[in-house]
């Protein structure tokens, strides 16, 4: 990895309907981020945080926040469109963006600001497949959606501040699948995205899946997004998220992962999402996250 690394925090829980995640870019940094990059040989600038308006103390002469089918989209969607435009720039820099979230939401921002102008392959590591659409979410919490809306499925065809211009079906992978809602499990079907369900990962292990996972997405010719979500791993390795599904991957088997990623030379972005203190054990989810993003970006045990 001989790129910068550029750490921009997207602190905002909108999409997760307002629980706390927005204090995680907060706790990965406290929790170590810029010493571990540092120490894996990266050198680490740090953008701050774009701005997230508070629901609290937003202006009462501006508009009521938006409910419905999709909760805070509108809100949801002033902070993607800032953090797009933010790793755009870094990437014009030479230097890799690395987004910490937030929910998972700021995908929408990573992925299309690193798809503009570019062919992206993306590996998204999650229990989820966040592939709703505002009329099929049993919650209406645009953290469940980001997927679909990167790509354009059902109600989000022609939402160009939601849609990722260099980002094809056929170049996404998901690793790690355990906890699919009906509607989901039949556009993913419908989709051609690649797939690997937890039971793919028991089945072939985790190093066959992985390795399949880059293949696809390392078919698109301008490098890869890499998303995190760390309710990945089992809940008892990161408690730390608010939508913990059990018999995730563990925290070698992660590793693992992210050392393959580092190892493709073919990064271009990445983020991890989801780490919410408030539900943390002594941060221990944030400083894993921080972990992972370093064995994502280069670092090595030997
Ligand atoms: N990024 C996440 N943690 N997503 C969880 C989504 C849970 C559920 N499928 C929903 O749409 O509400
Ligand atoms: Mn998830
Ligand atoms: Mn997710």
């Amino acid at each position: 990895m001989t790129r910068p690394v550029r750490i921009i925090g997207a602190p905002t829980d909108y999409g997760a309907n307002r629980r706390g995640v927005d204090m995680g870019p907060s706790a990965i940094r406290y929790g170590g981020l810029a010493d571990e990059l540092a120490a894996a040989g990266v050198s680490v600038s740090d953008d701050g945080d774009v701005a997230a308006p508070r629901a609290e103390v937003r202006d009462p002469e501006a508009e009521a926040p938006s409910e419905g089918d999709a909760k805070f989209l509108r809100e949801t969607r002033e902070v993607v469109t800032a953090l797009s435009d933010r790793v755009t720039d870094a990437l014009d820099a030479g230097e890799t963006p690395l987004v910490l979230g937030g929910d998972h939401s700021v995908a929408i921002g990573s992925v299309t600001g690193s798809a503009r102008d570019a062919d992206i392959g993306l590996v998204w590591f999650d229990a989820h497949g966040d592939f709703n659409t505002p009329s099929t979410s049993p919650s209406g919490n645009v953290h469940g959606m980001p997927l679909a809306a990167l790509l354009g499925v059902g109600d989000f065809a022609d939402t160009p501040w939601a849609n990722a211009d260099g980002l094809r079906e056929e170049h996404v992978a998901i690793v790690g699948l355990r906890d699919l809602d009906p509607t989901e499990r039949e556009a993913i079907n419908d989709s051609d995205v690649t797939a690997y369900t937890m039971s793919d990962i028991d089945e072939r292990g985790i190093d066959a899946v992985v390795d399949d996972a880059l293949d696809v997405a390392c078919s698109a010719p301008d490098g890869i997004h890499v998303s995190l979500d760390l309710d990945w791993l089992d809940p008892r390795e990161a408690p730390g998220v608010g939508t913990p599904v059990r018999g995730g991957v563990t925290y070698r088997e992660a590793h693992f992962a992210l050392e393959r990623v580092a190892a493709t030379d073919a990064l271009r972005s990445m983020e991890v999402v989801e780490v919410n203190p408030i539900l943390d054990e002594h941060n221990e989810t944030a400083a894993l996250a921080t972990e992972l993003a370093a064995s994502g970006l280069g670092k090595r045990i030997l």
